[in-house]
């Protein structure tokens, strides 16, 4: 099938690449190597923060342009699985405001009475919260409406890709580190849990950007996802029923409903983590010379920064 551009990858930031691309009058193929609802996008908790990404001027940029983007798809919420929910992130100890906070109308510091007990200081903010399996069929969707198709199959090298199309976005964040390879990309572990939500309508966050053990409630229409792990290197993809059970006692803590919550699914995912993300054009030295523009190593930030990296990369790709 004849076609512009071919994205490798369906998740978050394959499909809005592809989108953006698809949107703009290109023909578009996506190759996906997983079904949608198991790339590691599906699991997300997720809320929109930078945290665990790099660079920081970049990401400012990036997440800025997001964070509009999800705010207007926040209007039809059952549509696009967005919605815009208020809750609170405590920070340890007197840290400032976080360096992202400009780009949040409202955001403010919490009040005492604002935060859980034991916890000295924090911001209050309505920030956008994704449901992620009702987000990427939303993005499914208007990927194909817009002319696009997303087939399952595995792209065997950059090479192979570029038999098929003059251009390539090459958007399999984790497993960049064996296709192109870049050793720089790495698993960063996730455990959560979801739970039946005793009431809570507000998310809650404490996540310091280098622990291993966070806390994070979300109220999601499909239950509450209680957060988390954070482990560096680890591949293992298997829930932890240890760590399912400290991850409940510590929101526990939060809301002591959740200690009796009946427990819905584990999950684990593997974030993509990069010293920075790498979002550029290279040319492949094929014959026929083909582009392939690079967006992958999103961390534990990729729907956060989705839209401003997929506007950045269609760019790229026509540039
Ligand atoms: C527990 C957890 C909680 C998180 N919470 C948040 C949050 O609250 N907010 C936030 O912004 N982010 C969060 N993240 C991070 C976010 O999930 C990732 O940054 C994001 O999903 C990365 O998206 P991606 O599209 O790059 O990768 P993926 O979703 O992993 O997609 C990669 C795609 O590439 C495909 N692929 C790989 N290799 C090949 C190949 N050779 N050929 C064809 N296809 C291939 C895969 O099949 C898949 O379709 C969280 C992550 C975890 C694990």
């Amino acid at each position: 099938m004849p076609c512009d551009v071919i994205v490798i990858g369906s998740g978050v930031i394959g499909l809005t690449t592809a989108i953006r691309l698809a949107e703009s009058g290109a023909r578009v193929r996506v190759w996906s190597r997983d079904p949608v609802d198991r790339t590691t996008s599906a699991i997300a908790g997720a809320l929109w923060e930078p945290y665990r990404i790099e660079p920081r001027h970049r990401v400012a940029a990036w997440s800025r342009r997001t964070f509009e983007v999800l705010t207007e798809l926040a209007e039809r919420p059952e549509e696009t699985g967005v919605r815009l929910v208020a809750g609170v992130q405590a920070l340890d100890g007197d840290l400032p405001l976080p360096y992202w906070a400009d780009t949040v109308p409202g955001l403010r510091p919490a009040e005492p009475d604002e935060l859980p007990p034991g916890y000295k200081s924090g911001f209050r903010a309505r920030l956008p919260l994704v449901d992620m399996p009702t987000h990427l069929d939303y993005l499914s969707r208007r990927l194909i409406a817009a002319g696009g198709t997303l087939e399952q199959r595995t792209a065997i090298s950059l090479d192979e890709a570029a038999r098929h199309a003059p251009r390539i976005a090459n958007c399999t964040g984790l497993a960049a580190r064996d296709l192109v390879p870049d050793p720089r990309v790495r698993p960063v572990r996730g455990q959560i849990v979801v739970v039946e939500n005793p009431g809570l309508t507000e998310w809650f966050v404490r996540a310091g950007e280098e622990d291993a053990e966070a806390v994070y409630l979300f109220p999601q229409p499909y239950g509450l996802l209680l957060g988390g792990t954070a482990h560096e290197g680890v591949w293992d993809t298997a829930p932890d029923p240890a760590t399912a059970d400290a991850i409940i006692a510590r929101c526990a803590l939060i809301d002591p409903r959740i200690s009796t919550a009946r427990v819905l699914r584990h999950r684990v995912g593997l974030r993509p983590v990069r010293d920075e993300v790498r979002l550029e054009r290279e040319e492949l030295a094929t014959p026929k010379g083909a582009v392939c523009v690079h967006n992958y190593g999103h961390g534990g930030a990729g729907i956060t920064v989705s839209w401003g990296c997929a506007d950045e990369a269609a760019g790229e790709v026509w540039k």
